[in-house]
């Protein structure tokens, strides 16, 4: 399937012999060595013995494929050039007691930003493989990612430069510099919403499922920019699955799922860990233990559209809402563009999903709520109450302190129109919202805008 040759520019590296398909296991292999992670210490004399050890156990023929793997530290005996070999060419392996192994075929892949295969350690079989993302041309570089997180190119470029001294010409690094930019930005936005994701955890699903949805969305949408097979995609995919599922939705549920364990079947393979834990879930998906925890989305497992096409599909599969079409009028039922406060970005951080590099907002919104009480002490402080009837406070924070409102339209039962509105946590109440700029605010009487409370399906 392979061959070690000479790259150029690389040293050696592994090449397809044939065309490889996307999902073929490429390797599965075992350590030759393995550092436990309390030997974790490269200057360590307890590493040097133990490494000296774990050599000299090898065959002969293992011996010598070790001593000519690649090493880019300088050395000056024995240990220190093992020590040298397994810093340039360890893979991690988590078992919970390994920090990381030496693959004598899987250390010779060189290293892609945009790489077409992916390494993973499958506890199940206590190996590491190497599976084809996307499909492998004949001639065609085996590659694999060696970093950890996705970064911008300069930050990528800078940990490879530390960690193993060279730089990275891939086709992604390679590209116009406006190009790597949009790239960066894709890259960027993708990390910024998955911590988003991360932070609000169940209670971000529990309280806001269609805003963590829309974020799930967003970040599928971005992978998709990338044109990569991205292994991040199932992670997406299954959080999507969970959303629907403890809300009752089985039919996205089910396939949220799938798509799910489809991408972590190619990646990682049917043995590997994630397949085995969640490759019965499509066709069972109320087996998630926090099925129906509430049944607002409730729908059976085959209730499914079947005579849509694919982008209306998806539409439906996301919950999107129809966007207006240009000068159409926005009925105020429309969660995207009034949201309830739920529906409201955080204030913690720039949401990338919603505002641009430069700060401006990519889309607008306009939260709507009824003036339910309202006090002026050391600023204008208000209750007010949005269109799901939930109550939150709203502190004025501008300039005047709230004095910028008209006196005569500060009314109990008016309604408070915010622009670009953004949820704040009060260290002495509860989540409400910090108004800073007068001008995004204006105060209705109740007849100029009525607060109609409708759901989407
Ligand atoms: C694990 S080894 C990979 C195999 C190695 N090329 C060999 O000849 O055995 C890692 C080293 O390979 C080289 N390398 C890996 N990816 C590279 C890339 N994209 N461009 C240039 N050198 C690379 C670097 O010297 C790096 O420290």
């Amino acid at each position: 399937m392979y061959e070690l040759k000479d790259v150029p520019g690389k040293g050696k590296g592994l090449v397809a012999t044939r065309i490889v398909p996307q999902g073929a296991r490429i390797l599965c292999e075992e350590a030759v060595i393995r550092i436990p992670h309390n030997l974790d210490q490269p200057s360590s004399e307890k590493l040097k013995k133990y490494v000296c050890q774990q050599v000299n156990a090898l065959t002969e023929q293992q011996r010598l494929a070790f001593l000519s793997l690649h090493n880019i530290y300088p050395y000056e005996n024995a240990a220190e050039q093992y020590i040298g070999i397994i810093c340039t060419n360890a893979f991690s392996i988590e078992d919970g007691e390994t920090a990381g192994g030496v693959f004598l075929e899987a250390s010779r892949i060189n290293h892609a930003c945009d790489n077409n295969t992916q390494k993973s350690w499958n506890e199940n079989i206590k190996r590491h493989t190497i599976h084809a993302l996307r499909d492998i041309n004949e001639g065609e570089e085996i590659t694999v990612y060696y970093l950890a997180a996705h970064n911008s190119r300069q930050a990528r470029q800078e940990a490879l430069r530390a960690k193993f001294k060279f730089s990275c010409s891939c086709g992604i690094c390679s590209l116009p510099p406006e190009q790597i930019q949009i790239n960066d930005d894709i890259l960027e936005e993708i990390d910024h919403l998955d911590r988003l994701v991360g932070q609000r955890g169940l209670q971000g699903i529990l309280s806001s499922p269609l805003g963590t949805l829309r974020y799930l969305d967003r970040e599928i949408q971005l992978y998709n920019m990338t044109g990569a097979d991205d292994p991040g995609l199932s992670r997406v995919y299954l959080d999507a699955a969970q959303v629907a599922i403890v809300h009752g939705d089985l039919a996205r549920g089910r396939i949220f799922a799938e798509k799910a364990v489809r991408s972590w079947r190619i990646s990682g393979g049917g043995d590997s860990k994630n397949v085995t834990e969640y490759g019965a879930l499509p066709q069972n998906p109320s087996q998630l233990p926090l099925y129906g925890m509430s049944m607002q989305w409730k729908r059976a497992v085959d209730d499914v559209p079947n005579a849509l096409g694919s982008t209306e599909f998806e539409d439906w599969l996301w919950k999107r809402e129809a966007s207006p079409r240009s000068g159409a009028q926005v009925g105020l039922y429309n969660r995207a563009t009034f949201p309830a406060f739920s529906g409201l970005p955080e204030d913690r951080g720039v949401d990338m999903r919603l505002y641009r590099g430069s700060g401006q907002p990519r889309q607008h919104w306009c939260f709507l709520a009824e003036i339910v009480d309202f006090e002026f002490l050391a600023r204008l402080h208000m209750e007010i109450s949005d269109v799901d009837g939930r109550k939150i406070p709203l502190f004025f924070y501008t300039e005047g302190r709230g004095s910028e409102l008209e006196p005569a339209r500060l009314r109990r039962g008016y309604t408070i129109a915010i622009l670009y509105a953004q949820q704040h946590a009060f260290m002495f109440d509860e989540p409400g919202i910090r108004q800073e700029d007068p001008a995004r605010v204006k105060v209705k009487p109740p007849n100029d805008i009525r607060l109609t409370p409708r759901r989407c399906s």
